[in-house]
Formats: C-alpha cells, sequence, structure tokens
C-alpha cells in the first residue's frame, strides 16, 4: 500500500533545498493518501496548496480529512501542521513519486516531446511494444491514459502530460496491473509546470519545434518553449532526435551535456549531396507515399545504428510524409526497448490514430480527410503533402481556432490556408470566452480572397456539410483542427460536440 511518512517527507525535501519549514512534531506519523484537490481528500490526508488556489480549499481538505499541508506559504486558516516549501509544484511531484514507492523504477519509459508528432509517435510505439511484450504497455497521451490490458484501464486524457500526482497515480497502477513499458507524450507545459520534475526516462525523443505555444498562460518567448522541451534530452538515458528539424545545434549539445554520444541516435530523411553537422544513424526515405498509406525504407548508417538491426522496408497505415519521420522515431525506441522488425513492421501497418489523418471516402464526391492540424507547421504539412500527391485537385479546409491561447495559430491557420489551399470556411473550435467571428476575421486577414474562396459559417457541422457535400469528384476536404476532441471549449466549459469524424462518418454515408 502506498504511504509516505513525515521524515521520509522531510528528507526529500531537504535532498532538493526546497524545504523552508515543517510544522509537524512527529517524524513517525505517516499518510495514507495524497491530493491536490480538496474535494479528493479522505482521511490522513496530505494536501498540496497550489496554482489558482483558495484558502477555502484548505478549509475544505481539512474538513474531509487531510492530516498536513504543503504550500509556498503558511496559511492562518490552517489547523494542521504544514510543509512550507521553496516550489510547491517540485515539491509535489518527488513526494508524489515518493508516495508510490517510485513507480518509474519498475516501468522502463519512453518519452516523446515535438510541436507535432507526439501523439502519433506515441500511438505507434505502443502498437509495437504492445507485440513485444504481450499488450503490457502502458501509455500517458493526449487522446487516452492506458494503464492496465483490459478496457476499463482505459480513460481519457484532460492533459498531454497530466499533473505529477495524477502521472504518478497512473504509473503505479500500471505496475500494479502488470505492465512492463510506459510510452508517454511530454509537453513543454509539463516542464514549465514542473509535472514531470524528477522523473527520468529510459529513452527521450525529440521530434521537432516551431514556433507554437507562445503567449499568455504558456511560454513568455520561443526560447523559454525550447528550454522547456529540451529538458526531456537533459532527463532521458537515450536521447533519440530528427536531424531534418530547426535548431539541431542546440538540441544535440543539450543532448550531449547529460548523454554520451553513443546513446545518442539521429535520424533523418534522406537527400542528395547530404552533408550534415553531425554523424545521422539512420536514414530514411519513402518507397511509396500515396493519399492513404507510406512505405518506407531504413537504413541504418553507423556502427551504432546497425547493432539495432532494424534496417528494412516498412509500411505505415497513415498517410502524410511527416508521419514517416514519427514513424522510424517510434522504430528506433522501440528497437531500444527490444523489438524486432517483424513487430515494428506489425505496430507501424495496424495503427491508426483518433483524429489523425483519418480518411473518409466516397463514392460521387470528394476525399475527406479530419486531422488535428490547428497551428501553421501542422496544416503547412497536411496540405503541402496533399498538394504534392494531387497537384491538380481543388483542396477545401474547415478549420477555426482556439480562443484565450495561441493567438499566433491564427495567422498560421490564415497562411498555411493562402499557400497551399483553394477555398477555406472558417468556423467554430474551442472559442473559450472570445467571439468565433473575430477570430474566425483574424484568420481571414491572411488569406487573399481573390485567391481562396474564403466564408464564414458559425456553426462547425453545418460548414463541413457545406464543404463535403459540395465537393466533386477528386477533391479533397480537410476536416481540421479538432481531431478526436468532442466538446466545444465555451466559457469554462467543455460543450459537448459530436465531433468532426462523427459528423463526417455519417455524411459519407449517403455519397
Ligand atoms: C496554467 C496551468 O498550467 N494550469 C494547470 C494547473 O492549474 P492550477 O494549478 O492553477 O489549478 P486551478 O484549477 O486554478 O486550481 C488551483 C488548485 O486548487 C485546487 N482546488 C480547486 C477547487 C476546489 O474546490 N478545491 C481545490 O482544492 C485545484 O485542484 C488546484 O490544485 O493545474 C491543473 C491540474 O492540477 C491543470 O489542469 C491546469 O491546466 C490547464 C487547465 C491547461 O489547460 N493547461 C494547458 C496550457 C496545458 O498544460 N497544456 C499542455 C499541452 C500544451 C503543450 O504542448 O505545451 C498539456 O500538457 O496538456
Ligand atoms: N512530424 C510532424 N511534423 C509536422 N506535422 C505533424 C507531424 N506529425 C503530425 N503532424 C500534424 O500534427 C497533427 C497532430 O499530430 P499529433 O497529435 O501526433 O501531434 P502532437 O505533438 O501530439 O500534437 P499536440 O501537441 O497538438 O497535441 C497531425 O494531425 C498532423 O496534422
Amino acid at each position: 500500500m502506498a504511504q509516505i511518512t513525515v521524515a521520509e517527507v522531510v528528507l526529500l525535501l531537504k535532498e532538493h533545498n526546497l524545504l523552508i519549514e515543517s510544522q509537524f512534531s512527529s517524524s513517525t506519523h505517516h499518510f495514507d493518501q495524497i491530493a491536490y484537490n480538496s474535494k479528493l481528500v479522505v482521511d490522513n490526508c496530505l494536501f498540496f496548496c497550489k496554482g489558482n488556489f483558495k484558502p477555502a480549499y484548505l478549509d475544505d481538505a481539512q474538513t474531509h480529512g487531510a492530516t498536513a499541508y504543503m504550500s509556498e506559504k503558511a496559511y492562518s486558516n490552517a489547523k494542521i501542521p504544514g510543509f512550507i516549501v521553496k516550489n510547491i509544484q517540485k515539491a509535489m511531484s518527488l513526494v508524489s513519486a515518493a508516495f508510490f514507492g517510485f513507480p518509474q523504477d519498475k516501468l522502463p519509459t519512453i518519452a516523446y516531446t515535438g510541436t507535432k508528432g507526439k501523439t502519433t509517435s506515441a500511438y505507434f510505439t505502443k502498437a509495437i511494444l504492445d507485440q513485444t511484450y504481450d499488450r503490457k504497455v502502458a501509455l500517458s497521451s493526449t487522446i487516452n491514459t492506458v494503464v492496465g490490458p483490459t478496457s476499463k484501464d482505459v480513460v481519457k486524457s484532460n492533459l498531454t502530460t497530466p499533473e505529477s500526482l495524477d502521472l504518478f497515480t497512473n504509473m503505479h497502477k500500471a505496475v500494479e496491473n502488470g505492465m512492463s513499458h510506459l510510452v508517454m507524450e511530454v509537453s513543454s507545459q509539463a516542464y514549465k509546470k514542473n509535472r514531470v520534475y524528477g522523473l527520468h526516462y529510459d529513452v527521450g525523443v525529440f521530434l521537432n519545434i516551431s514556433p507554437d505555444h507562445i503567449g499568455r498562460n504558456e511560454h513568455p518567448t520561443f526560447a523559454d518553449y525550447l528550454h522547456c522541451k529540451e529538458q526531456l534530452l537533459v532527463n532521458s538515458d537515450a536521447c533519440v532526435f530528427n536531424a531534418d528539424g530547426t535548431h539541431l545545434t542546440d538540441i544535440y549539445y543539450t543532448a550531449k551535456a547529460t548523454t554520451q554520444p553513443e546513446n545518442i541516435y539521429i535520424y533523418g530523411r534522406q537527400r542528395e549531396g547530404q552533408e550534415t553537422e553531425y554523424p545521422i544513424d539512420f536514414l530514411y526515405h519513402s518507397i511509396e507515399d500515396s493519399l492513404t498509406e507510406n512505405e518506407i525504407q531504413i537504413t541504418a548508417n553507423t556502427e551504432k545504428a546497425k547493432k539495432l538491426h532494424i534496417d528494412g522496408a516498412y509500411h505505415i497505415a497513415i498517410p502524410g510524409d511527416y508521419n514517416e519521420g514519427n514513424a522510424v522515431a517510434a522504430a528506433i525506441t522501440s528497437a531500444l526497448m527490444g523489438a524486432k522488425p517483424s513487430e515494428i513492421e506489425y505496430g507501424l501497418s495496424n495503427t491508426t490514430v483518433p483524429g489523425r489523418m483519418e480518411i473518409y471516402q466516397t463514392k460521387d464526391h470528394g476525399t475527406i480527410y479530419v486531422d488535428y492540424a490547428h497551428n501553421y507547421g501542422s496544416l503547412h504539412s497536411v496540405l503541402d503533402f496533399l498538394k504534392s500527391q494531387a497537384p491538380k485537385s481543388k483542396v477545401t479546409v474547415i478549420t477555426g481556432s482556439t480562443g484565450d491561447k495561441g493567438i499566433d495559430r491564427r495567422e498560421g491557420l490564415g497562411k498555411a490556408i493562402n499557400e497551399s489551399a483553394d477555398q477555406a470556411y472558417l468556423t467554430t473550435d474551442d472559442p473559450a470566452t472570445e467571439d468565433p467571428k473575430k477570430i474566425a476575421e483574424e484568420i481571414a486577414q491572411h488569406i487573399d480572397p481573390t485567391q481562396v474562396a474564403t466564408s464564414y459559417i458559425a456553426d462547425r457541422k453545418q460548414a463541413i456539410t457545406k464543404a463535403v457535400t459540395e465537393s466533386k469528384k477528386g477533391d479533397l476536404v480537410v476536416v481540421a483542427g479538432k481531431g478526436h476532441d468532442e466538446y466545444q471549449k465555451i466559457n469554462g466549459k467543455n460543450v459537448p460536440y459530436e465531433g468532426d469524424a462523427a459528423i463526417v462518418k455519417n455524411l459519407v454515408k449517403g455519397l
């Protein structure tokens, strides 16, 4: 049973130079529960006060049985002793890991970061390793959290990377359920907010970086965004990264600062007359690249890479040339964890990801793609790929952009549409407290209406219906931005929404 004593808490906090004061007189007292939400407090619980905290939550926690609290400041309404700490997020992460007996030590972990491709690569990796380890691979992703082998062990996720206490709770459950490995996504916010403080990974992958998540409530600058993402490499035993991305020198030297070059693996697309500053360990190229699937060839280019024995051809069930890089990252990390080429082939050729390049064919109308692209980098990748495959096809995009965050996405989406689409229906996507029409107007400012026929339809379902039913044979329709989401975030509430895929699935039945 998970437990922690006062003495263990004090020792841990002192070791990390986080303790300001312990108000506890007994060092042998132990806690049976830990929580950061007063609504979840039960008897003999250690309660963490963090974030936009109100003293009333501490009253609530005391009523429900908290026997101590931890916080960056002492509360005058406290009737229980406190641990006053320098950084509550760091302290909570360390104490959570210790409370659950450091589950990470029993759960080899592969972690992905990157502006784009985390979920897809994590799904590929889980699918491969599930073959190798008899479906014993846990998952922490934007879409689902998997802590055991049965369907009741799968829950929808709230965040890309959960709060530390939730993450260690999940890892503990996974260990209890006999899971052998964990594949997880680590967002830059997770580092910014110390949700993974003290966590070490067996393999850390840096997929790519492009401007995103910069602004109010997220990262003040791109440099801060990059710094947060790079922390994944600092905390990994083996590092894998993509040579085709930007900021490579920065990324390479960050990896090298804590990892021997023999444990750093670099992959990149094969190009004519290629010269790189670093030895590329794995080269890949497309054997076949179509609107519905891919086949790639992976070639080991260094002695270190050859030892993984993954040279060969692999099918990928999801289209999009950028998914080839995601697949190679998954192949390398899985091989580092013991997967064989046949298991890699099975995982890559049988994995689709909800809301990522889902394809819906019609008889007499266009082909419809439902995709999570919601910034310049991702929408540009998708549209560029479709244009390269079908240069003569008319491309229609249906999209909106989120309110209250990622403001620069509006310009990016407009720019990507302007560069590669023929028609756009701007609509609603998680407007939060903003007016979706105003957001659409901001996107439209970056579209030349003489080149791209652009209109606004507030109701997302109506916009999708119009675009799909008006499409002609050979046209390509991209429903972008919401992916697998079945809600619209409006004024602090998740308002239920049918979902892009469900709407399209129903529509194409009659077409
Ligand atoms: C800005 C930010 O990081 N906010 C996160 C943070 O909020 P917070 O600590 O301020 O929590 P709060 O909801 O204001 O409440 C304060 C505290 O009072 C407690 N409380 C509240 C009510 C009550 O009755 N009793 C009680 O005890 C709460 O449990 C909480 O501990 O902690 C919460 C969980 O403990 C998170 O859900 C929340 O994420 C917000 C919702 C969020 O959406 N964050 C986004 C930006 C995010 O992290 N995204 C990344 C992906 C983006 C990327 O790639 O970087 C992600 O990993 O998902
Ligand atoms: N390697 C890549 N490079 C550029 N775009 C990509 C890449 N991989 C996926 N995409 C695009 O980004 C979208 C999101 O992909 P995915 O969910 O795998 O990434 P993510 O990093 O988890 O994204 P997010 O942080 O938004 O949750 C896809 O639907 C696709 O449009």
